[in-house]
């Protein structure tokens, strides 16, 4: 552990926060927790001291505390200012818990002011390729660290074991899988391989958002976006230029008539209710797998040469290991040279609060020991 202070920030205080904050509260020596914010309020430790710490098991706990200064949202510029205050001598990292492409686009301003980042939210690394390697830059520029295990696979090690494959020397030839928790939990549960299923499709939708594996907006899991942003992340590991998610093809799952709701609250709502009226559509994907003597899932792929990336549906043989996952998991094979024809394969739960938490706080771990 550091013998520097170190101070933390943390904003989002959903289902990962909420987990991440319990897990933190945990260490046998935890950082200080100075900052803790959701979308419309912000928790301080008083400045210039930065004491009283801010309790971290709870939200709830640590908004109840009177010695803590109070306010609404904090600008990234303004968070940033704050964290970077710190006392001579310390350091300060930033905990992402949101999906919010602001704050991931101010990451290079934390970085560069030396605040340390980590964060499940994969806007940062998969939005335009300039913002990828403005975020590297601005962390080599400020000597700060940079860590987004959680982005691919939540807590399961897909990006260190990428990473160390590719710093080694290794060529990595194809990656391919199921990336998504959610779309594995949907069609594990609505088309399973050793028993038929009456789900329906919009309520096993209803129960993946209820279990927290969904993003913030569903949509975005349904839609392949979540599955492509994941797959620019790996492809950009492995030196690939993609631009951004939408370089490629990707099957989305939304019904043509729901496609145009807005993304807000109102529009959320609006699409689970009206989801229903087109389980027909699902059913049918269903069963003309079944006549094939196969089930459908929702897979990505890599293909490294050929600079090709895939997102969508394809039909499994029942016996295949794609086929047989369960519940919200993930498989992931790398093809590397040194592999040959028998891949490394990383599986198990790939979305959920409690394992994408432990994803984001073993990196805070690391940076710890590394700054
Ligand atoms: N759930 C999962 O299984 C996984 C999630 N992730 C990623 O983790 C992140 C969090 O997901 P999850 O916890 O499920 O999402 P939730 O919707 O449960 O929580 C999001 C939190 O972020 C807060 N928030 C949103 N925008 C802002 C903002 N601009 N400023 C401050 N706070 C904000 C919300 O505030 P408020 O409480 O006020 O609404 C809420 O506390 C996402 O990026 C997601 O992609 C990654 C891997 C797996
Ligand atoms: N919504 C995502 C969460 C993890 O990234 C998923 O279902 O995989
Ligand atoms: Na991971």
């Amino acid at each position: 552990m550091p013998s520097k202070q170190i101070y933390l920030g943390v904003i989002g205080v959903g289902g990962v926060g909420t987990s991440f904050l319990q897990q933190l509260s945990k260490l046998p020596s935890p950082p200080t927790l100075v900052l803790l914010a959701r979308s419309s309020q912000t928790l301080l430790s008083p400045a210039p001291a930065y004491s009283p710490a801010i309790p971290a098991g709870d939200w709830q706990t640590a908004s109840a505390n009177p010695s803590l200064t109070k306010s609404g949202a904090l600008s990234p510029s303004e968070i940033v200012s704050y964290l970077s205050s710190a006392p001579s001598g310390s350091r300060s990292v930033l905990v992402d818990n949101t999906s919010d492409p602001a704050l991931a686009s101010a990451y290079p301003q934390f970085l560069k002011a030396g605040i340390s980042v980590v964060t499940p939210n994969k806007k940062g690394f998969s939005s335009d390729l300039s913002l990828w390697k403005d975020i590297f830059a601005s962390a080599a520029s400020g000597g700060a660290l940079v860590y987004h295990e959680s982005t691919v696979g939540a807590g399961l090690p897909v990006l260190s074991t990428l990473r160390d494959l590719v710093a080694t020397g290794d060529q990595v030839t194809r990656i391919e899988g199921v990336f998504s928790g959610t779309l594995s939990f949907l069609f594990n549960t609505f088309a399973p391989v050793s028993a038929s299923s009456e789900a329906k499709w919009s309520d096993v939708v209803s129960q993946a958002k209820d279990l927290g594996y969904t993003e913030p907006d569903p949509r975005d899991d349904l839609n392949g976006m979540d599955v492509a942003r994941k797959l620019t992340i790996l492809a950009r590991i492995v030196g690939l230029q993609v631009q951004s998610p939408e370089s490629f093809p990707i099957e989305s799952l939304i019904p043509a008539e729901l496609a145009s709701l807005p993304g807000t609250a109102a529009g959320i709502q609006e699409f689970m209710t009206r989801l229903p009226e087109f389980d027909g559509q699902m059913t049918a994907l269903k069963e003309q797998a079944e006549k094939a003597g196969k089930v459908v899932r929702y897979v990505g792929s890599i293909d490294v040469a050929k600079n090709e990336v895939k997102v969508g549906l394809q039909q499994f043989d029942k016996d295949s290991a794609i086929a047989g996952l369960k519940g919200s998991d993930n498989i992931i094979s790398f093809y590397t040279q040194r592999y040959g024809s028998n891949p490394l394969i990383v599986q198990g739960a790939g979305a959920g609060g409690e394992v994408t938490a432990m994803g984001v706080l073993a990196d805070l771990n690391k940076v710890l020991e590394r700054l």
